[in-house]
């Protein structure tokens, strides 16, 4: 589309908008259940392949340095194809990662598969972004992100599902991973079907522009706030802790609590499930009261004691937990309580942590801004199912000594103290004069102002 025509042609109808979301966020229902497949196998790869947890934990940072790699060309990759290209092109990376992984039960193999992966499944998260940012610019755009991180979610809560509703599939490790290349299939397809409404709509509608990529600029670092370098070392610890705990939940569901995979699945998917509903919640409430950095450090002094409590508090009762049309589970309390209650800080934190780099960064600045953040977040997350591997290893966790899991719940408890440090810092520093709005700024005092 010309600038000329721009102005002149019409907005895409509603229907058309819509139709886009529904159709990158099933990709991405797709690219997150592909992630999260691996969870509910792990203890299958150490029975069946004999993997130890160190290269279960190489297998989840696989994925991350692929991702470290590709997202420094990531954003030039997608401006220079265009969205309908690069979102297609990704998502069959994505599905043929998920045929690697599962295609044979060589360690080598099924490491390369997740590291493909990790250059698929990242830049097809940058490039949805770009296609709802081409889409809903000046419409519902918070609105369609939320849907689609809603969906995406959907996706990691239906890889846990899948130990109820496909659970004869898991008498080997194998099958399951197959049916996540199945689900890949969906991505694909979903990736074409948005190819060809765009497709249409070209030189029909003005679909806007986006501006370029979001991509990772590293002079200038310098200028950025200290306010966003506490978001920055927030995002590190935040996702570090979070990501690779929800990796290894279900086994260790499974061998420190004794669970059957089916309880531990529906329990573990508890966590994405809360964050489906309580992250738009989140955020509206946030957008009404302001107080953004105080969010933040009280999620992360709720998330500090969890960990050890799963360790060393006693199980208490078991408490029904029925997910409709998936199934029920028995499972005990305190680990639902400790569930939910993470649920809850995967909702809040990321609800309020992303839009306040907004407010602290030069809109000029935002892409790099948000690139930086990303690929920060990345290195941590590479590093501590690593760590953690290595010391379930190191002191033989396994269902004959639950104890052995008590080191890597310190680990992350050691994390989860950094994030509070990192949020207190941040409240102080924006409760005093040098501080961005973030305590004050509300959708009405916006309004106020202009
Ligand atoms: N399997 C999920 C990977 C998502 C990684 C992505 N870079 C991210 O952090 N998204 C934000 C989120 O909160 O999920």
């Amino acid at each position: 589309m010309t600038a000329s025509d721009r102005g002149v042609l019409p907005r895409p109808p509603a229907l058309h908008r819509w139709l886009v979301l529904l159709f990158v966020s099933l990709a991405m229902f797709g690219n997150y259940y592909i992630y999260d497949a691996l969870n509910p196998v792990i203890d299958l790869l150490r029975e069946q392949r004999g993997f130890s947890y160190r290269q279960i934990g190489m297998l989840s940072t696989a994925y991350n340095v692929a991702a470290l790699l590709v997202l420094l060309a990531g954003g030039y990759i997608i401006d220079r194809w265009g969205t309908k290209q690069a979102i297609t092109v990704f998502a069959v990376i994505c599905l043929l990662a998920a045929a690697l992984t599962a295609a044979t039960p060589h360690f080598e193999t099924i490491l390369a598969g997740r590291f493909l992966l990790g250059l698929g499944a990242e830049p097809l998260i940058v490039a949805a972004t770009t296609v709802l940012a081409k889409w809903f610019k000046g419409k519902e755009l918070s609105f369609a992100f939320g849907i689609n991180l809603s969906v995406s979610r959907l996706g990691s809560a239906s890889a846990d599902w899948s130990t109820s509703f496909a659970s004869p599939l898991y008498t080997n490790w194998q099958d399951p991973l197959w049916l996540a290349t199945a689900v890949a299939g969906i991505s694909v397809s979903a990736a074409l079907l948005y190819w060809m409404m765009e497709r249409r709509a070209e030189g029909r509608f003005d679909l806007g522009t986006t501006g370029k990529t979001d991509k990772l600029e590293l002079k200038g670092l310098y200028s950025f706030s200290a306010s966003y370098w506490y978001i920055i070392a927030l995002c590190v610890v935040f996702y570090a802790t979070v990501f690779p705990f929800r990796t290894f939940a279900i086994d260790y569901f499974q061998q420190a609590h004794g669970l059957d995979r089916e309880a531990a699945g529906i329990l573990s998917s508890l966590l994405p499930v809360a964050a489906i509903f309580a992250t738009p919640l989140f955020g509206l409430w946030v957008d009404r009261v302001g107080r953004r950095s105080l969010f933040m450090a009280v999620g992360s002094l709720v998330m500090l004691p969890l960990f050890l409590m799963v360790t060393y508090l006693p199980p208490g009762p078991d408490v029904s937990v029925s997910i409709p049309f998936i199934g029920g589970a028995q499972v005990p309390l305190t680990l639902l309580l400790v569930i939910l209650l993470l649920g809850g800080v995967f909702s809040l934190i990321p609800a309020v942590m992303w839009p306040s780099v907004a407010y602290i960064v030069d809109a000029r600045r935002l892409g790099s801004a948000y690139a930086l953040m990303t690929f920060c977040q990345q290195m941590g997350w590479a590093v501590v199912p690593l760590v953690v591997g290595v010391l379930n290893d190191r002191f033989q966790a396994g269902p004959e000594n639950p104890a052995g899991y008590t080191a890597g719940m310190w680990f992350y408890t050691a994390l989860a103290s950094l994030g509070l440090l990192f949020a207190y810092l941040l409240w102080r520093t924006e409760s005093g004069p040098g501080g961005h709005g973030l305590e004050r700024l509300t959708i009405r005092s916006a309004s106020a102002d202009g």
